[in-house]
């Protein structure tokens, strides 16, 4: 039987509202010194970036990533269980500034976490 699936990404609106969810996110993360420090040497450009891939693949958009590939994005790193859950509070805490309900954040937050222990002590 044909599945037919509305993602979370579509019904934001794609990239457009999308853009402003990433700009929100990306000013929580940079306001906090839990995580803040990962992207002292990474150019805005490039944040704002790894910002929208990090959006769309929580919200079902067109980047999905294997945990292969994102094992070896985060190499040398040695992100800590605090640095994730830091981020994922700050994409919850976007999310629902722009409507979206807590149900929902709750499914964002269960599909980012498929990819933690790709990500963790890299
Ligand atoms: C499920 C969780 C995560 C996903 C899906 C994700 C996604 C990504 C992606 C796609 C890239 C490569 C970006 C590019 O193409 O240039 C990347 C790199 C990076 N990620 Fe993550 N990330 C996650 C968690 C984290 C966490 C928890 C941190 C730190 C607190 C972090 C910090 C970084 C940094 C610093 C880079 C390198 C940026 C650069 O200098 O190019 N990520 N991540």
């Amino acid at each position: 039987m044909a599945q037919q699936t509305t993602t979370l990404y579509e019904t934001l609106g794609g990239e457009g509202t999308i853009g402003k969810v990433v700009d929100y996110f990306y000013e929580l993360i940079l306001a906090d010194p839990t995580v803040s420090k990962f992207f002292e040497n990474t150019d805005m450009e490039k944040q704002r970036k790894h910002q929208t891939k990090f959006i769309s693949f929580a919200l079902g958009g067109p980047y999905q990533y294997t945990g292969a590939s994102m094992a070896k994005a985060h190499a040398g790193m040695n992100l800590q269980p605090e640095h994730f859950d830091a981020i994922a509070n700050h994409l919850g805490a976007a999310l629902e500034h722009f409507g979206v309900a807590r149900k929902d954040v709750d499914k964002v937050l269960n599909h980012i976490g498929t990819l933690k222990d790709d990500i963790l002590y890299k």
